[in-house]
């Protein structure tokens, strides 16, 4: 087959791990016909989870719960949300600066409250938000749901695999939704009324903007479950690769932070308007994206009709999975991929640039390609610039003051995550504090 497909049947199931130029004129090129997802036969297991857009068939139904998502998540839309975005931001550095050891932590509850305020408008003032901690409890379950799912039906030996109990696991999962799923929509909804004349918050989420209507009728019951479901998308980015990274690479830190020393000052926190004059910040944002890879893998994608590529035939129900991680670090793309090189995207010409820039594959392909791109887009670049311009971040160090060296290792799973590590947060200068309000 050719090198960019590699092609293998399982149990009579064909499959294509897809990359490069394939992964392009396949999952984005003939996307009519590659945008379908597989079957689940064994959907009684996961019966209710069914309505999660990444593992909705081709059609109607999904196609007009996209439509709401492409309206609700659109630049413009998501631009709304820069303000919330900076609050938590900070909330997040000042957690940092008082208690820096607990960063992962701090990074999941400013996940989790960014979902809130911009999904359903709620402010998270509480350490112990039940909404968001159900937010962190359904991202974790529904991203692992959805390759667990796949895995067992691939692979039917999988469930007797100890640690690997799914059918289990599924029936835990299928009793948490009314809380996952309904909650937060639920309080959305009984306050919608007095939301609508109060709340700049609610009016701009995007349940608010697919809700609330101009003349406060209410809206048929279809739209309204599609939001309910779609408002639960909203998943982390990984700044914990992102921190590991800055780590690990001092000298980058260095040169992005004189940037941000040289554009924004020591007088004032960063700011969305200051993304056009860091060109430099802008490389190390791509090169975390490339380097990190938050999803390794697409979602697998069904071919509904039979197909012909390069002379290969593709049956029909081949299921195709985009081979993320493999394109961003293959080195005929990407010179020394392992490397962190954030100067890897400077000074290219316009097209080595677009064909080189991760975002064409981080965010996967065709029609199925992330639609929370642009609002994902902002809140991991705005926190990544927040943490840099505040600290340095650099290895832990032991009692005797010796760095403990970090392993570059990620846990198993659809999302790349660090396995834990430790990490020392240091104030840039002695402004911090008064910049995050803290004196
Ligand atoms: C850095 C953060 C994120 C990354 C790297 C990411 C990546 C991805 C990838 C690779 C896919 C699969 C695309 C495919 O099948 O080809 C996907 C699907 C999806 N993402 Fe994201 N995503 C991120 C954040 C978000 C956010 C913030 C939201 C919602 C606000 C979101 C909503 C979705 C949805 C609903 C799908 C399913 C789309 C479909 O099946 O049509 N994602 N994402």
């Amino acid at each position: 087959m050719a090198s960019d497909m590699v092609y293998l049947e399982i149990f009579g199931q064909p499959m294509v791990m897809l990359n490069n130029q394939a992964a392009l004129d396949l999952l984005d090129k003939r996307g009519s016909l590659y945008s379908d997802r597989p079957h689940l036969p064994m959907a009684a297991d996961f019966s209710g989870m069914g309505d999660l857009t990444p593992i909705m068939h081709y059609g109607e139904k999904f196609q007009f719960g996209r439509r709401l998502m492409n309206q609700a998540l659109s630049a413009r839309a998501v631009s709304k949300w820069e303000g919330g975005i900076a609050e938590e931001s900070h909330a997040m550095l000042r957690l940092l600066y008082s208690d820096p050891m607990k960063f992962t932590a701090h990074l999941n509850k400013m996940a989790g409250s960014i979902v809130m305020m911009s999904m359903y408008g709620h402010r998270v003032v509480s350490d112990d938000d039940p909404y968001v901690n159900l937010a962190i409890e359904f991202m974790e379950a529904s991203t692992n749901a959805i390759t667990g799912r796949w895995i067992v039906d691939f692979l039917p030996l999988a469930k007797y695999i100890p640690g690997l109990a799914f059918r289990k696991q599924a029936a835990e999962w299928r009793a948490r939704i009314p809380d996952w799923v309904d909650k937060a929509f639920d309080s959305f909804k009984e306050n919608m009324e007095s939301l609508q004349h109060s709340s700049e918050d609610a009016k701009n989420s995007l349940c608010g903007s697919l809700m609330i209507t101009p003349d406060g009728s209410p809206v048929d019951p279809e739209t309204e479950n599609r939001v309910k479901w779609i408002a639960t998308s909203g998943f982390g980015a990984g700044l914990d690769v992102f921190i590991m990274a800055m780590a690990l690479n001092p000298k980058v830190q260095a040169k992005a932070q004189k940037e941000i020393d040289e554009v924004i000052g020591r007088d004032r926190l960063p700011t969305f308007q200051d993304r056009e004059y860091l060109p430099f910040m802008e490389c190390v944002f791509k090169e975390s994206l490339r380097w990190g890879t938050p999803a390794p893998l697409s979602v697998p994608h069904r071919l509904i009709q039979d197909d012909v590529y390069n002379d290969y035939f593709l049956p029909t129900g081949t299921i195709c999975i985009g081979n993320i991680w493999g394109i961003l670090h293959d080195e005929t793309l990407y010179k020394d991929p392992e490397s962190f090189k954030p100067e890897r995207f400077q000074g290219l010409d316009p097209q080595e640039a677009k064909k080189l820039d991760p975002t064409n594959y981080v965010y996967g392909f065709g029609r199925r390609r992330c639609p929370g791109k642009n609002f994902a887009h902002s809140a991991a670049w705005f926190s990544m610039l927040g943490l840099l311009s505040s600290f340095v971040i650099s290895p832990d160090i032991d009692e005797s003051g010796k760095e403990i060296p970090i392993k570059v290792e990620f846990e198993p799973g659809a999302i790349r995550h660090t396995k834990p590590f430790r990490a020392r947060f240091t104030p840039r200068h002695n402004k911090v504090a008064d910049l995050l309000s803290l004196v």
